[in-house]
């Protein structure tokens, strides 16, 4: 094999954080090499935000085409096309990816290879480039961007039955007529709840006791009801033992539920029981780096691995596994390398938002949380029932919450179940962020009638 190539900077995989990174690098004059083994993008791009929000935005559509009566708007009957939801899809997949690529490619002082990258030496990558060609590169500096990806399903039967991942699901030429989903968190709400709008009859089966045990029990059963009342059977602590395919073709899954042993049949299968790092074909063990006991890259507070000038970030890292916080630790990692700063993850605040409908938005301590650390707290609630944006447009379900320091009125955290519920939460992470009293928002001066307003309402719930 040829002499390594010598950059300054090494950065492996092409998600948000690790296309800012390297770009950021070129510009401040490093010589930078990027591989990438698959689409250009990374996961949210190609197949997970960009798509699903994208088929949950077709999904919603029809919920509301079916509702037109209620706002006296007649319509033929509804169907879905899922073919032509797929190629909607695709058509803004492709071009996020094309534009992305071309920024990439475009790019001064910036190496693209397309290939799989494994560690060699500390730091020393070796990359099988998609052409058949193999290159040794070093640098000083070396990011792993490399991210996660669909945890196989482990349960008996398993392995011989086409069983769908969130990736699979989004390739399907047609609609499942029984889609039974195994997991009960990010994916397999927000796919559950679309699939039932396409059509399609839906099981969402949860191991835990609970729909997305993280967050307060109020949250998962207005979710569970509201799930329940669109069609969607939701079975909870709930645990899958075995699955066969019939002769007809059909899947049996056998599950234990706190009643006894049952049998469910339906046409496909889909896993959404977690995800796990890609960092085997890597061989980070090779550079001597460490990694927890589930494979993930262990880093500290500043991104980096043991290994000095090797770093990590994305959902590779562990820890929240969204976008935002891949490309919050491009800030963490830019600020630190090429501005002699010192940001670290610690002190910051990651909010998420399930795309359901209506959306999930949250940030900071849930009530649970805030409890547990025996915080003197006050919590705030309002039925989405009672804002009359809400009213007006049909969009009742839900509610807000919040959680307040009963000491300092600083708010610690929000669960906010709304129509557009992700932009609510943020009015209220901004004020988070400012460290504004809650009072701030109670009194605040807000259009009316926006969703907005409701925070008004909503903080008076404390005083009232
Ligand atoms: C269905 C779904 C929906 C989602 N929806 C949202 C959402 O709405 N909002 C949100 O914030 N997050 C969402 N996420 C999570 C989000 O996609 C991830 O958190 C985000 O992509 C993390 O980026 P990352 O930096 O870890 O890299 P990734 O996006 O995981 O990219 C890693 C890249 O590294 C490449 N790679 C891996 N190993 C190698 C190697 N050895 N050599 C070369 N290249 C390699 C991979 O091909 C991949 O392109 C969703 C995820 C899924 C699955
Ligand atoms: N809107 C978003 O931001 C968004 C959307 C999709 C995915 N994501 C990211 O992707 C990650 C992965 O999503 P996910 O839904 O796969 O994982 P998850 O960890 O959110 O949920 C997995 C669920 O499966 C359950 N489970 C585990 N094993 C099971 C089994 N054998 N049978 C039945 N249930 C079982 C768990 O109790 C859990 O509720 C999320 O944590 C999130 O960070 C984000």
């Amino acid at each position: 094999m040829p002499q390594a190539t010598t950059y300054d900077a090494i950065v492996i995989g092409t998600s948000r954080g690790g296309r800012l990174l390297p770009i950021t690098l070129a510009k401040a004059g490093r010589n930078v090499a990027l591989i990438e083994r698959d689409h250009i993008g990374g996961v949210c791009v190609n197949v997970g935000c960009t798509p699903t929000k994208t088929m949950v935005a077709s999904a919603r559509v029809a919920y509301l085409a079916r509702r037109g009566s209620e706002y006296g708007v007649h319509t033929g009957p509804i169907s879905v096309d899922l073919q032509a939801v797929l190629q909607r899809k695709q058509g803004i997949v492709e071009g996020a990816r094309k534009g992305h690529e071309n920024l990439l490619t475009a790019a001064q002082g910036l190496d693209l290879l397309r290939g799989e990258a494994h560690f060699t030496a500390p730091k020393t990558l070796e990359v099988s480039l998609q052409d058949g060609e193999t290159r040794e590169i070093t640098a000083p500096l070396i990011v792993i961007d490399t991210g996660v990806r669909p945890a196989p399903l482990a349960i008996k039967g398993a392995e011989s039955i086409p069983v769908l991942n969130s990736t699979t699901l989004m390739e399907l030429d047609t609609l499942p007529e029984h889609l039974l989903i195994l997991g009960g968190g990010y994916i397999g709400l927000e796919f559950g709840q679309m699939f039932r709008r396409f059509g399609s009859q839906v099981t969402i089966i949860q191991r835990r006791p609970r729909l997305l045990m993280s967050e307060d029990e109020d949250v998962s059963d207005e979710i569970t009801k509201m799930f329940r009342e669109e069609g969607i059977t939701v079975l909870t602590g709930t645990t899958p033992q075995q699955v066969e395919q019939l002769s007809d073709g059909r899947i049996q899954l056998t599950v234990r539920t706190p009643q006894g042993d049952q049998q469910l049949t339906g046409s496909h299968l889909l896993a959404a029981a977690g995800r796990i790092p890609n960092t085997e074909a890597l061989t980070p063990e090779a550079a001597g780096i460490h990694l927890d006991q589930e494979g993930y890259i262990q880093v500290n507070e500043r991104l980096e691995t043991n290994v000095p000038g090797v770093y990590a970030m994305g959902d590779v890292r562990g820890g929240p596994a969204f976008t935002h916080a891949s490309y919050d630790d491009f800030r963490i990692l830019r600020t630190n390398l090429l501005e002699h700063g010192s940001a670290s993850m610690w002190d910051r605040l990651v909010p998420h938002t399930i795309f359901i409908d209506p959306q999930l938005g949250r940030v900071g301590m849930t009530e649970n949380e805030a409890r547990k650390q025996g915080r003197n707290i006050r919590v705030a609630k309002l039925p989405m029932t009672a804002v009359p944006r809400a009213l007006e447009t049909g969009e009742t379900r839900g509610f807000m919450k919040a959680v307040v320091d009963a000491d300092t009125q600083h708010i610690l955290g929000c669960a906010i179940l709304s129509i557009e519920g992700g932009e609510i939460m943020t009015i209220i992470q901004v004020a988070m962020m400012g460290k504004l009293p809650y009072t701030a928002l109670k009194e605040g001066i807000f259009t009316h009638p926006l969703l907005a307003e409701g925070l008004n309402l909503l903080f008076m719930t404390l005083d009232s």
